[in-house]
């Protein structure tokens, strides 16, 4: 019998707008079936086609709470009256089927993921420069003027929390090529790719 190893999961985080997604995509174009998302919870209500245990944990208000109360998710919150969250259990449902798991979370989702058993590995992806991360976010064309300021004074906590040696890799996303190169080494280092 063959035992393969399973692969710790890897939380990415950086500033929005510093190239997560773009690199994420990059990487699931390459390696399509590599790969795993945890399953969120949510407290709503299931739309047409959508199934339970695939594309949300759909749970009632009161067991959303209590799993909030034994310390169960990662990170949750509330949008226009429902509840979302990541679960600590869903993380290692996906590290079972042994894919690689990708968390792409914020500042305070790390802290609390390093507060788990999870034993994660941690990569920030960060830009040239604050004003370099603007024009990106501008160029993005998907925030309003407010919401930029928000990510951008958001971004600011998140570089200073990038000094303290919280990560394992810090990948600059300039050259996309060559960050993408990065990205991919160390994603893969540690599975059996
Ligand atoms: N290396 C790069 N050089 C120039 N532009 C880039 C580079 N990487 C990404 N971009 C552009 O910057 C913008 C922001 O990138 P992206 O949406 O991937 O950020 P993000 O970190 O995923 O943000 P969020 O956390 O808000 O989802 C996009 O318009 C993208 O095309």
């Amino acid at each position: 019998m063959t035992t393969s190893k399973l692969s710790r999961p890897i939380v990415i985080s950086g500033p929005s707008g510093t190239g997560k997604s773009t690199l994420l995509k990059k990487l699931f174009a390459e390696y399509p079936d590599k790969f795993g998302f945890s399953v969120s919870n949510t407290t709503r209500q299931p739309r047409a086609g959508e199934r339970d245990g695939i594309d949300y944990h759909f749970t009632t208000v009161e067991d959303f709470k209590k799993a909030i109360n034994e310390n169960s998710f990662i990170e949750w919150a509330q949008f226009s009256g429902n509840y979302y969250g990541t679960s600590i259990k869903a993380v290692k449902d996906v590290v079972e089927t042994g894919k690689i798991c990708l968390l792409d979370i914020d500042m305070q989702g790390v802290k609390s993921v390093k507060k788990t058993d999870l034993n994660a590995r941690y990569l920030f992806v960060g830009p040239p420069s604050i004003d370099t991360l603007r024009e990106r976010l501008v160029g993005r064309g998907t925030e309003t003027e407010e919401s930029i300021e928000k990510r951008i004074s958001a971004a600011s906590a998140e570089l200073e929390y990038s000094k303290t040696g919280a990560h394992d890799k810090i990948i600059i996303n300039d050259d996309l090529d060559r960050a993408y190169k990065e990205f991919k080494e160390f994603i893969l280092e540690g599975s059996d790719a």
